[in-house]
């Protein structure tokens, strides 16, 4: 079953404060991800991955082309719909945790399912449970992770964007600050998510953990714009 289908976008940057100069990122981006498959994004650094997950998930405008989920085109939804499509249908867990300041981490990664209607403690309990798996000291649970490092920070991202069950999910570089054993954890994770039927689109630096998640690589540079003649 088709998740999620990309078609013909394409996207440049316009610079306002350099006179205007429009830059072109990607064109013709066209492709499908299938339930319980994980579609990683390929290419040299500045080839256009991040903008591409971004246009997907609706961070972005595009000049044109069309993001498919459940039949509704998310780039030519309106606002409510298209934070409906995220409640529901599709999740990001970005490279970066927002911290909100005197939150616990605890509830940092609860919040996603008390939002949705579940029972507090309920919430806390699973969000503790991810916190374990991945490693991050209980004595740090009822702190806020501003203060956290860098890969403590993104284990607490990552177990808020795992919290939830979202149809289609999108990673952005969710290992890079990690050690071998919490990405081999994440990547557990992310196969268990495939397991139950998830469709992902991520981008990875790390060969290993790429190969290891990849059903299919598509390599961005495909989609870099022609010259004009
Ligand atoms: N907000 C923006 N304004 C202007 N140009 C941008 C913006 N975001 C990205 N770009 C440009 O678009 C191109 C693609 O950037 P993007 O971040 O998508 O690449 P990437 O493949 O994800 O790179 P990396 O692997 O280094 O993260 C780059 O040339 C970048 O400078």
């Amino acid at each position: 079953m088709t998740a999620l289908q990309v078609r013909d976008l394409r996207k440049s940057f316009t610079m306002h404060l350099r006179g205007g100069v429009v830059l072109p990122v990607v064109e013709n981006v066209s492709f499908a991800i299938e339930a319980g498959e994980c579609v990683v994004l390929g290419g040299p650094s500045g080839a256009g991955k991040s903008s591409i997950l971004k246009m997907v998930y609706g961070n972005y405008g595009v000049d044109s082309g069309s993001v498919l989920i459940d039949g509704i085109n998310l780039v030519s939804a309106d606002p409510r719909t298209v934070l409906t499509l995220r409640r529901d249908a599709i999740g990001y867990v970005s490279q970066f945790l927002r911290a909100v300041p005197r939150v616990s981490a605890l509830d940092v990664v609860a919040e996603p399912l008390v939002i949705r209607g579940v029972d507090k403690a309920e919430a806390q309990a699973k969000a503790g449970e991810l916190l374990a798996r991945l490693n991050l000291p209980e004595r740090l649970w009822a702190l806020p992770p501003a203060t956290f490092s860098g890969g403590e920070q993104q284990r607490v991202n990552i177990a808020r964007g795992f919290i939830t069950h979202h149809p289609i999910l999108m990673l952005d570089e969710p290992t890079a600050s990690l050690d071998a054993a919490n990405r081999q954890v994440v990547v557990g994770m992310i196969a268990e998510k495939k397991a139950a039927g998830v469709a992902m689109l991520g981008i990875f630096h790390d060969e290993d953990v790429r190969t290891q998640v990849a059903d299919r690589i598509i390599d961005v540079t495909g989609f870099a714009p022609k010259v004009a003649a």
